[in-house]
């Protein structure tokens, strides 16, 4: 059955959270009253595609269908997740829960983005309390994983736990709070920072560029890889926390903040912060600013992911439960069909995988045939806890033909042939396609080699047995086309 999402209200989050469900494969129906509400959801939809698919190591699921309703009831005909987005406004919230409650299933989840309120506040007076909770996300929300889920005791288990699913079968992260407070956990960090820098650009400390610049060249690389307290305790040397707190907890009794005061917001200081926001980023647009933004978003969680660290170590994890529904197995005894070059890679070319050229860069193609070895390592059982235990291959010669090129979005393929597979040798052929259409092959020699001698040795038995199956039944397929070329200019 298809998975169906109603998304109402459809501005910056709604429209963010549209193109999540989307490109997650969920059908989204969209209600927002809003005449300019398709256009502005199609925009957002532009970036999140160009980004999105390319933050894993894995092609998500084929996107689905987005269709948007001129009435609330019809939107959420089907659908197992509303995702209620409307402006920040208890009456205006309490009044679309009471229209949801005589259109919504009652086993559905009903999640509200708010910025704010608690989910008692929410559910007061409401038929359907039992189904609304608080899934709160953060902008851009096609692209950062985190959700603040928060319940009280008027939600069931099962609401929960499906909340819980459904958010981590899209890629994000759960974080569901223990007790339900204003601003749950991360705005009131967002909002104290805010607030010391209206001080700041209040009384002529900084402007608003110093300000952003103080954050992004420092503190704010370390919180997105090690949050505050992981960071902290580092920064106390080897004594660690205990250290840390008796240096620097004296200053919050001075204190260096300015605590819960607030700078009026006269005409003059918004004025001066919107003019200074002004001269920093008016030659950007919006939507430039969006892409800068989820290009540098990209790239700083592929970064984690290669160091399998924080926001890089989720996206890994949700890579391994994409591979079962793209049909890459985990070991070879589950390969239906020995007979035919197996799948080991199916991705998409991400955007820092292209180089001057406008297309792939020819490293990247070593990456991705890389990316197959490993795959198909594992498929004989030389994963992780194998080479943990002292067995491995090293690739000792590769022959790459660039063959076609291809750019940023496109979903890629490799299947890997065995060529010869016995004792310590592992010859494989990789072709990368996209489509029908294929764009490289990869030859590759690998040898398997003792650890601890770094000399060649024999797999363990159960490696080599995976490999001789394999390596059997695929020895009666044709050579591939161009085996065993060499560059071959005459000299
Ligand atoms: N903008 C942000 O950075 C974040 C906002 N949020 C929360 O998300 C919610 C929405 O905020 P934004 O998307 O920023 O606001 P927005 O103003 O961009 O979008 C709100 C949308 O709701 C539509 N709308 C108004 N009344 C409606 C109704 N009765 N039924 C259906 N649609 C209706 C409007 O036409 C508009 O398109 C708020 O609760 C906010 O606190 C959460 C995380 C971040
Ligand atoms: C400014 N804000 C309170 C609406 C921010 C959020 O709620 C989360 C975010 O994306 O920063």
């Amino acid at each position: 059955m298809r998975k169906q999402a109603a998304i109402i209200g459809g501005g910056v989050i709604g429209g963010g959270w549209a193109a999540r469900f989307l490109l997650n494969g969920w059908d989204v129906r969209v209600f927002d009253p809003d005449p300019e509400a398709e256009r502005k959801i199609g925009e957002v939809l532009a970036n999140a595609r160009r980004s999105l698919p390319g933050l894993g190591n894995m092609a998500l699921p084929e996107e689905g269908r987005l269709s948007f309703h001129a009435d609330l009831s019809e939107a959420c005909a089907g659908a197992s997740w509303v995702q209620e987005s409307v402006p920040e406004r208890l009456d205006t919230k309490h009044k679309v829960y009471a229209q949801l409650a005589d259109c919504v299933a009652a086993e559905a989840v009903i999640g509200s983005s708010t910025s704010g309120y608690k989910p008692s506040e929410l559910q007061a007076g409401m038929a359907n309390a039992h189904q609304i909770v608080v899934t709160h996300p953060f902008n851009p929300v096609y692209l950062l994983p985190l959700i603040e889920l928060v319940s009280t005791e008027a939600n069931s288990a099962d609401v929960i736990a499906t909340a819980k699913e459904v958010i981590s079968g899209i890629g994000m992260y759960p974080l569901h709070l223990k007790k339900e407070i204003d601003a749950h956990i991360a705005d009131r960090f967002l909002e104290a920072v805010w607030r010391e820098a209206l001080w700041l650009i209040n009384d002529g400390i900084a402007t608003t560029e110093e300000i952003d610049n103080a954050i992004r060249y420092g503190f704010g690389i370390r919180w997105a890889q090690m949050g505050l307290f992981e960071t902290y305790r580092v920064a106390g040397g080897e004594a660690g926390m205990r250290h840390f707190i008796a240096q620097f907890g004296p200053c919050l009794s001075w204190p260096w903040t300015k605590l819960m005061d607030v700078p009026e917001l006269t005409d003059e200081l918004v004025d001066a912060i919107a003019d200074q926001s002004d001269a920093q980023s008016g030659m950007h647009s919006i939507r430039e600013l969006e892409r800068i933004r989820d290009d540098n978003l990209v790239g700083m969680m592929r970064a984690l992911g290669a160091n399998d660290w924080g926001a890089g170590a989720l996206q890994n994890a949700h890579d391994k439960t994409l591979r079962a529904g793209a049909g890459i197995v985990g070991h070879v005894d589950d390969i239906a069909d020995l007979s035919q070059p197996v799948l080991t890679l199916h991705r998409v070319v991400p955007l820092d995988w292209l180089d001057y050229n406008g297309h792939m860069t020819e490293s990247r193609y070593l990456q991705a045939f890389a990316d197959s070895t490993d795959r198909f390592m594992e498929m004989i059982g030389c994963d992780a806890d194998y080479i943990a235990s002292g067995g491995s291959y090293f690739t000792a010669e590769t022959h790459i033909r660039h063959l076609d090129e291809v750019h940023a979005g496109a979903k890629i393929t490799v299947r890997t042939q065995v060529i010869l597979g016995e004792g310590k040798k592992m010859h494989l052929w990789h072709e990368m396609c996209e489509g029908a259409r294929v764009l490289a092959t990869g030859e590759h020699m690998l040898l398997h080699v003792d650890l601890a001698t770094r000399r060649a040795a024999p797999p363990a038995a159960q490696v080599e047995a995976a490999l001789v199956k394999i390596a059997t039944a695929h020895a009666s397929l044709p050579a591939p086309e161009g085996l065993g070329r060499a560059v071959g200019a005459p000299r």
